[in-house]
């Protein structure tokens, strides 16, 4: 992958506006996503926060161009010059593993588990035309895993999925997402399945894909601990709704909002 200067269109990666998505509910809507807006800059990050429930995978789906089929979706998303929400769906097709790179928490979601790794990031390669061969896409597949955190590139690429330990598993599809260089990577709840090792070093791979290639990250989380550890900006989500949002350290150190400190303390509780 080559280095991209994280400032250099000198604009937000992502910005969404006053985006609503609303489910059809047994009596009255279900306000899933209620007037968000955020932004996250080129090699910047952005943790949603919240409980089950909140909103946050609604609103990364959404992102995605995936709010589902029931969804009636309100507001604006932009990804640079693009508006998202202007695409057709064969449009869309072409942004999501291009432009934007989504790592699922448990990577069965996006690995197939019938194909060796290799081919799986070459298919990627090909079908995005980020490199015409056969032959290139082989080619770029060692550094891809590498940039992914892999050891011995070689032999994982000739791995089945099912051969790999989870966190190698997660991090074959880290590469697999960024693969095509995106301008931003949505995470969903990435390293919940993982031990607490393995956890961290996943989280360090996600900014030094922000500092060396630019890439703007969404990730999405209900652990205090994953968005301190992530840090860049906030946003702590309840019923739809951003409550709070600013620098993780000093959003999680000195909450303005009481849902906010309610969260702090009760992660201190459950450590005693
Ligand atoms: N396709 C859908 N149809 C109807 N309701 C939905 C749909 N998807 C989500 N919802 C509802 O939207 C609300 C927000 O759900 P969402 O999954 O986005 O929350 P979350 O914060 O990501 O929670 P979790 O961490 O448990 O996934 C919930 O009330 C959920 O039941």
């Amino acid at each position: 992958m080559t280095p991209r200067d994280p400032g250099a269109t000198g604009r937000p990666g992502l910005l969404v506006e006053e985006l609503s998505v609303d489910y059809p509910g047994r009596d009255s809507p279900v306000h899933a996503v209620d007037a968000v807006s955020l932004s996250v800059e080129p090699g910047g990050a952005l943790v949603l926060l919240g409980e089950s429930g909140s909103g946050k995978t609604t609103l990364a789906r959404t992102v995605l161009g995936l709010p589902g089929r029931n969804a009636r979706v309100t507001g604006r998303i932009r990804l640079g010059a693009t508006d998202l929400r202007a695409l057709t769906e064969r449009e869309f097709s072409r942004v999501r593993g291009s432009r934007i790179g989504y790592v699922p928490q448990d990577p069965t979601g996006s690995l197939d588990p019938l194909r060796r790794i290799g081919p799986q990031i070459t298919e990627v390669l090909r079908r995005h035309r980020v490199v015409t061969t056969r032959r290139a896409a082989r080619d770029a597949v060692p550094g891809l895993l590498t940039t992914a955190g892999i050891p011995e590139p070689e032999r994982i690429a000739r791995s089945f999925p099912h051969e790999l330990s989870g966190g190698l598993r997660q991090r074959a599809a880290i590469a697999l997402a960024v693969a095509c260089e995106p301008e931003l990577l949505i995470a969903d709840e990435p390293t919940t399945a993982l031990d607490a090792l393995v956890r961290s070093q996943i989280l360090d791979l996600f900014g030094g894909l922000r500092s060396r290639h630019g890439i703007a990250v969404l990730l999405v989380t209900h652990d205090l601990a994953v968005a301190r550890r992530v840090g860049g900006q906030v946003a702590v989500m309840r019923a739809g709704r951003i409550v709070e949002s600013g620098p993780a350290d000093q959003v999680l150190s000195r909450p303005a909002h009481h849902f906010t400190a309610e969260l702090v303390a009760a992660r201190a509780g459950a450590r005693r």
